[in-house]
C-alpha cells in the first residue's frame, strides 16, 4: 500500500478526524472544522490524481469524514474502508459526482455530499468566453501574434462567426446551462432552442421577458423553443453547449451521427464531462470541417487529449478550469467541508441545495445542516426545516 509522504495538520487535538484529500482554496473550511473540534488533515502528496491506494492510507484505521476530489475513484473499496474506519461522510468537491459509486456509500451508510450552487455562474462564464473564442478564433489570433506574423488589417484576417441573431442550443437547462443560455441571450441577443428531460420554466419566462423589452425598444425580439428532440437542437443551433450531468444516458451524447447533424459552421461547447462526447469522432469531424470550432472543458480520458486534438486549430482547449474563480473554489470547499461536518455532527441536510447562500456569508456562522448530500433519502437523513 502506498504511504502518504506529505500531511498537513490542524488542530491536532481535536476530536473528529477529517482528511481532505487535496489542498483547498481559502482557509474558511479549514476553520469551519477546526472550530467544530475536527482535526483537518491535508494531504500534500505532490501527485495530482491520488490512487484508490493512496487515500487507503490516508483514512487508515480511524477516519470520521473525507473530503475528496472529482479525478478519485470513489467505489466499494474506500467506502467500505472508510466505514471500517469509523467514517459515515464523504463529499466530493465537485457538482458532478460521477465519479462516486452512490449504491456502494448506501451500502455502507456514507452520506455523499457535493457542491451545487457557487459554482454556477463561473462555469456559465467559462461556457460563454469558449462559445467566444472559438466563434471570434481568438487563441488562433493570438497564437498568430505572438509567432510575429501580422505585418498589417486584412479584410479576410481571421474571419469568424457573429453571435447577433443567431441561435444558442443549450443541452441539458439545469442550473449551469440556463445560467449560460441567459448569458448568450442576454448578452448578445441570440435565439434559444434547448433540451432537457424537464422543462426550464424561469429561463423560458426570461428570454420572453427580454424579447419583450427588446421589442418596446424596437429591436429584434429574442425567442425561445423548447425542442422535442436532442437532434432537432444539433439541427438547429449555431452555438450548441452541453451541461447535462453525466451518466449512461447521457455518455457519448454526442457521437459520429450527431455531429454529421450539425450545421457544417457550427460551434460546440463542452463543459460537462468529456464522455458526453466521443472525442475520437470529434477529432475526425474537425478535421474534414475545417469552419466546424469546438471550446473543450473536458476531456474523455482527462488529463490526455484523444490523438489529434491537439493539432486542431478549430479547436479551444482548457484543462478543467470551468469553475476555476477565487471565490468559486473558496465556496466549493466550504460546502465541502460542511457536507462532511454536518454528517458527523448529525445535523439534517439542507433543504434546498439550490439556495446555498446562506452557507457562504463570511459574516455569519454557516446553518447547522449538510448543504447537498446527494443520498440523503437512501441513508435515512432528515431535511432540515430552516
Ligand atoms: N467543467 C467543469 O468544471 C464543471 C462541470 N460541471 C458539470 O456540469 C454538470 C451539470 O451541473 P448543474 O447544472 O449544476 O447540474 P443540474 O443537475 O442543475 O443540471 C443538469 C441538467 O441535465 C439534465 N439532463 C440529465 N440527463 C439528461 C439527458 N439525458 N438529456 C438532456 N438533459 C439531461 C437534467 O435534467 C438537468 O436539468 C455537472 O454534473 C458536472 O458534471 C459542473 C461544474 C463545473
Ligand atoms: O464541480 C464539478 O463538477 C467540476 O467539474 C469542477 O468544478
Amino acid at each position: 500500500m502506498a504511504k502518504p509522504v506529505s500531511i498537513e495538520v490542524w488542530n491536532p487535538s481535536g476530536k473528529y478526524r477529517v482528511i481532505s484529500t487535496k489542498p483547498m482554496p481559502g482557509t474558511r473550511w479549514i476553520r469551519l472544522l477546526t472550530d467544530q473540534d475536527c482535526r483537518v488533515e491535508i494531504c500534500t502528496l505532490k501527485n495530482t490524481i491520488l490512487s484508490v491506494e493512496d487515500i487507503l492510507a490516508l483514512i487508515g484505521d480511524r477516519c470520521d469524514g473525507v473530503i475528496g476530489q472529482l479525478t478519485e475513484d470513489w467505489g466499494e473499496v474506500l467506502f467500505s474502508a472508510l466505514s471500517r474506519a469509523g467514517g459515515r461522510a464523504f463529499s466530493n468537491m465537485a457538482v458532478g459526482y460521477n465519479n462516486v459509486d452512490v449504491e456502494a456509500a448506501n451500502k455502507y451508510g456514507v452520506a455523499v455530499g457535493n457542491t451545487p450552487g457557487v459554482l454556477t455562474e463561473t462555469t456559465a462564464e467559462l461556457a460563454a468566453s469558449l462559445s467566444l473564442a472559438a466563434a471570434r478564433r481568438i487563441v488562433e489570433a493570438d497564437e498568430f501574434m505572438r509567432a510575429g506574423l501580422y505585418d498589417g488589417w486584412l479584410p479576410n484576417l481571421f474571419v469568424g462567426n457573429l453571435l447577433k441573431g443567431q441561435t444558442v442550443g443549450v443541452i441539458g437547462a439545469g442550473r449551469i446551462g440556463s445560467a449560460y443560455a441567459r448569458m448568450m441571450v442576454e448578452g448578445f441577443k441570440m435565439n434559444l432552442i434547448y433540451y432537457d428531460l424537464y422543462q426550464a420554466t424561469r429561463l423560458e419566462k426570461f428570454v420572453t421577458a427580454y424579447g419583450q423589452f427588446l421589442k418596446a425598444n424596437g429591436e429584434q425580439p429574442v425567442t425561445w423553443k423548447r425542442a422535442s428532440s436532442m437532434d432537432e437542437v444539433l439541427q438547429e443551433a449555431d452555438v450548441i453547449s452541453l451541461h447535462p450531468i453525466l451518466d449512461k444516458t447521457t455518455y457519448h451524447l454526442i457521437n459520429k451521427e450527431r455531429l454529421s447533424n450539425m450545421k457544417k459552421e457550427a460551434i460546440l461547447i463542452n463543459c460537462s464531462r468529456g464522455p458526453v462526447v466521443d472525442e475520437v469522432a470529434l477529432v475526425e469531424h474537425l478535421k474534414v470541417n475545417p469552419m466546424f470550432r469546438v471550446g473543450l472543458d473536458v476531456f474523455e480520458d482527462e488529463p490526455h487529449m484523444k490523438p489529434g486534438l491537439a493539432d486542431m486549430k478549430n479547436a479551444v482547449v482548457v484543462p478543467h478550469i470551468a469553475s476555476a474563480s477565487k471565490w468559486t473554489r473558496e465556496g466549493m470547499a466550504t460546502l465541502a467541508a460542511l457536507n462532511v461536518l454536518g454528517k458527523i455532527k448529525g445535523y439534517p441536510v439542507w433543504s434546498n441545495p439550490n439556495n446555498v447562500e446562506p452557507f457562504l456569508n463570511e459574516n455569519s456562522p454557516p446553518p447547522a445542516a449538510s448543504p447537498s448530500i446527494v443520498n440523503a433519502k437512501a441513508i435515512g437523513l432528515t431535511a432540515s426545516k430552516l
